[in-house]
């Protein structure tokens, strides 16, 4: 446990590093971050529905000696918690995904690495070392640079592909059409060649690559609902050249199979947007790896469950064949034990390792990531359990709207 010296009298809680960070970020890095999708309602509720839950502690169990390790894709996790994959870090700090990557590897977490990040995949590789690390996929309809990015990441060493499934469209961020959200010239989504992702004008490609992909974008234009009346309008303002990571016709039968053949047995294949039991039997029946319930942080469908009230669900369903981990709206350490509680294997935390980066760069996320571990070694201690694996239901119980309180 950090001692009294060891702290940053700034910072001493996830919520004052995003108040921090909140100065650090010019108004469109820290509208793109921050949103979610629509109204924010599923946004905000993936924080608070961690107020439902309250914790029964036991006492009188010497917990001298905590043990807040957990095994995750074949190594040792300081906690059972890594760091989500996020697009385009070096919009926080120059140290960018790299900054992400050895802060993960000091803690001694595991890293997921948005496709659309800043650093190339190798980069970040290479900075990760053997700490684990697992790069999240968009499966793009042009399948070729899908399977370029995939013999990269297992050459690169990466354990696993998290295919995003939450995605068949990107939800609707106001404030990105509002800001007309353009990625600054001077940075680069590293993992693709400019003629793989179209990019508007202006959003630093050549013209020559901008003729090649045009129809293809305009396409994903209209298919997002961004099409002005009957008018194909060009690419500009909100539209960015992210829209391409949607694919609305990616299918269980066709896609999770054919991404299995290309990743296995080098690396695993799970998938990130289960938010569902039926969904999470089919994973189940398709022979994926894991999966990992999640709504985007948000910033898909809004008006979806938060993930911890969809968890249980899903848990059950699963029944321990494959891992079930969590993200969306993890802010203390507590919440990462309310989440194991609910029967999830792993948690993984979004925005504060942005804020972080914002903050004072790869030392930032260092800092998240102590306050998050120590938050949730405390935890642990005061809750009475002395091993993760002892953490269960029995530690739990929620409230509702009234106040009456419910045994899980
Ligand atoms: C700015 C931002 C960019 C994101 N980019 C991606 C992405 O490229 N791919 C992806 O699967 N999820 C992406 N996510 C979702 C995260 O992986 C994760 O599900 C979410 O951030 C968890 O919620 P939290 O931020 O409340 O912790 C992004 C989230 C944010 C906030
Ligand atoms: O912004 C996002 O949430 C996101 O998932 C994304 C998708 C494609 C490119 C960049 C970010």
């Amino acid at each position: 446990m950090a001692g009294q010296g060891e702290h940053d009298l700034n910072c001493l809680t996830i919520e004052e590093l995003e108040n921090h960070a909140h100065g650090m970020m010019d108004k469109q890095t820290r509208d793109y971050y921050n949103e979610g999708s629509d109204s924010n309602s599923t946004l905000r509720e993936n924080t608070t529905a961690y107020n439902k839950y309250r914790i029964r502690p036991r006492v009188l169990r010497d917990v001298s000696k905590v043990d807040s390790t957990m095994d995750v894709f074949g190594h040792k996790n300081n906690i059972p918690m890594g760091v989500a994959p996020t697009a385009m870090q070096a919009l926080a700090h120059s140290d960018g995904e790299l900054g992400t990557a050895r802060a993960c590897k000091k803690a001694k977490v595991a890293m997921g690495l948005s496709s659309f990040s800043t650093k190339t995949l190798e980069e970040v590789a290479e900075a990760s070392g053997d700490n684990p690390h697992v790069l999240q996929l968009y499966l793009f309809e042009e399948r070729e640079h899908s399977r370029k990015l995939i013999q990269r990441a297992k050459k690169a060493g990466f354990k696993a592909v998290f295919l995003t499934v939450d995605t068949p469209f990107l939800g609707r961020r106001n404030g990105e059409i509002r800001n007309q959200f353009k990625l600054p010239p001077h940075l680069k989504v590293g993992n693709f060649a400019e003629d793989q992702i179209p990019m508007p004008e202006g959003e630093n490609r050549s013209s020559e690559a901008q003729g090649k992909s045009r129809p293809k974008l305009e396409r994903k234009q209209s298919q997002a609902g961004y099409q002005d009346g009957d008018k194909r309008v060009l690419p500009q303002g909100p539209i960015t050249f992210h829209t391409h990571a949607a694919n609305p016709t990616l299918s269980w039968e066709r896609d999770i199979e054919w991404l299995k053949q290309e990743c296995l047995p080098e690396m695993e294949v799970w998938l990130k947007g289960i938010a569902t039991a039926e969904d999470a039997l089919l994973a189940v029946h398709h022979g994926v790896s894991g999966i990992v319930v999640s709504n985007h942080g948000g910033r898909q469908l809004n008006g979806a469950l938060a993930t911890i009230d969809a968890l249980p669900e899903v848990v059950e369903a699963v029944q321990g064949k494959i891992p079930v981990h969590v993200d969306g709206g993890i802010r203390h350490g507590t919440d990462v034990f309310k989440a194991l509680a609910l029967g999830a294997d792993f948690c993984w935390v979004g925005r504060p390792a942005l804020w972080g980066l914002a903050y004072k760069g790869q030392a930032g996320v260092e800092l998240m990531l102590k306050l998050l571990s120590d938050e949730f070694k405390l935890c642990m201690s005061l809750a009475g359990t002395v091993k993760v694996e002892d953490i269960s239901k029995e530690y739990l119980v929620k409230m509702d709207n009234s106040g009456f309180v419910s045994r899980l």
